[in-house]
């Protein structure tokens, strides 16, 4: 059975990467996905407003939607402080399988938690099942008409506190237009955009951050 690209992904990284090595996997991931075949991840460009963001939050508790192949869960757990956690949904099977292995392989497993399965269904486990208080710090890359009933279903199930962020990839392409007229009219929320361009592309692409008002 031929592989997945996702598989030809994570065996680039394992025969390419230093084990152990976060800033390693990420440069090889790029390098892959830059020089032979496109993929979904946040990549470099976007990754540095992800690593700004992370590095004024500095967050105790971190929730990502939308793991894929784990390279922005593995670019947000090397910049996690000692005890700090990240928590990572997705619901697709085998990509979960992947950033499993590919989270292992950069040595951030025992800061990422990977949760399978819907992000509706997950969320409101996060409290009880997963030991969750509130959230510092959310990454959405996840299906993108998926954005604001998640946010909304963050709120509902009070995971969010004064000075939570949200930060956002793919308001342009492929678009969250709905998310963003959400936030950007909502008044618990103080909005910020970053222009940039999709991973790998010369295309435009711009992220958002919400920081939550309580
Ligand atoms: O769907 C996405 N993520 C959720 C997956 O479960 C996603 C898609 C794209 C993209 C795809 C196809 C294209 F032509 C342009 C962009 C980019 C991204 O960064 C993404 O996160
Ligand atoms: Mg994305």
């Amino acid at each position: 059975m031929n592989q997945s690209k996702e598989q030809r992904i994570l065996n680039f990284v394992l025969q390419n990467a230093v084990r152990g090595d976060p800033c390693s996997v990420l440069d090889t991931i790029d390098k892959y996905c830059s020089q032979k075949e496109w993929a979904m991840n946040v990549g470099d460009e976007k990754g540095l407003i992800l690593d700004k963001t992370l590095e004024e939050v500095n967050p105790s508790v971190a929730l990502e939607l939308g793991t894929y192949c784990g390279y922005s869960a593995v670019r947000i757990a090397r910049l996690l402080k000692p005890g700090a956690r990240l928590l990572t949904v997705e619901f697709n099977p085998e990509f979960a399988a992947i950033a499993k292995q590919m989270i292992e392989f950069a040595g951030v497993q025992d800061k990422v938690k990977l949760l399978e399965g819907p992000s509706e269904e997950i969320i409101p486990q996060l409290k009880k099942k997963y030991e969750v208080g509130t959230l510092d710090f959310v990454f959405l890359d996840h299906w993108k008409d998926r954005y604001t009933p998640d946010t909304i279903l963050l709120q509902e199930c009070n995971l969010l506190k004064k000075g939570s962020v949200l930060l956002a990839d793919n308001i342009i392409v492929p678009g969250a237009p709905e998310f963003i007229n959400y936030i950007r009219n909502n008044p618990r929320f103080q909005c910020t955009n970053y222009p940039s361009h999709l991973e790998y592309m010369k295309v435009v692409d711009a992220m958002e951050k919400a920081v939550f008002l309580g």
